[in-house]
């Protein structure tokens, strides 16, 4: 007789493809920085994947709240499985929320704030919120990629120049984590607490 999948399965291959897509878009990013593919993975150690499934009910008033205030993602990449059909993520590009709106069979990929910190800022982890709306429910499924506690973070030794000189010190993420937290999520960006200068 045939069986259907129980959740924990479904749950269970979820997160293995999802983590082995992180790792794919680790070497392309390494690569795009002209670094080894493997230098993203091997930096960040051996990962810790967390996954968040944010349930935004129906908001009799939307426009006094958010589902999620502003923040950037601590860790290193965000793989993000929205609800189809109810729009609510929005991103600050040139200073201006945009709504990311659902495109059918898209996942969407946050840059972290390990990433921005490893690749010397040039890539940028994204201010984002999840705004409510007052006549339908939201889910989305957040999985989060995170380095190692105890490896040390910082700019790759590569993309240091002297005309590229470390935007950020070294730390471990355990350091970033406890620190990350310590503050209101919509107060400046973390990795400011980090920079050389
Ligand atoms: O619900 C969303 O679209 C955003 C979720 C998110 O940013 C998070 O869980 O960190
Ligand atoms: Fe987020």
């Amino acid at each position: 007789m045939a069986r259907t999948r129980t959740f924990r399965e479904t749950m269970s291959s979820y997160c293995k493809e999802v983590r082995e897509l992180g790792f794919r878009l680790y070497a392309v990013i390494s690569e795009s920085l002209g670094l080894e593919p493997g230098y993203m993975k091997e930096t960040l150690g051996e990962q810790e994947q967390h996954m968040a499934v944010n349930f935004y009910p129906p908001c009799p008033s939307p426009e006094l709240t958010y589902g999620l205030p502003a923040h950037t993602d601590p860790n290193a990449l965000t793989i993000l499985l929205m609800d189809q059909d109810v729009a609510g993520l929005q991103v600050l590009h040139d200073g201006k929320w945009v709504a990311v709106n659902p495109q059918p069979g898209a996942l969407i990929i946050n840059i972290g704030d390990q990433l921005q910190a490893l690749s010397n800022g040039q890539y940028r982890s994204v201010w984002h919120r999840a705004v409510v709306n007052s006549d339908r429910e939201r889910l989305s499924v957040a999985s989060f990629l995170c380095p190692c506690n105890d490896v040390e973070l910082g700019p790759a030794r590569k993309l240091v120049t002297a005309e590229t000189p470390a935007v950020y010190r070294n730390y471990t993420y355990d350091e970033y984590y406890k620190k990350f937290w310590s503050r209101n999520l919509d107060q400046e960006h973390c990795l400011e607490l980090f920079r050389t200068c």
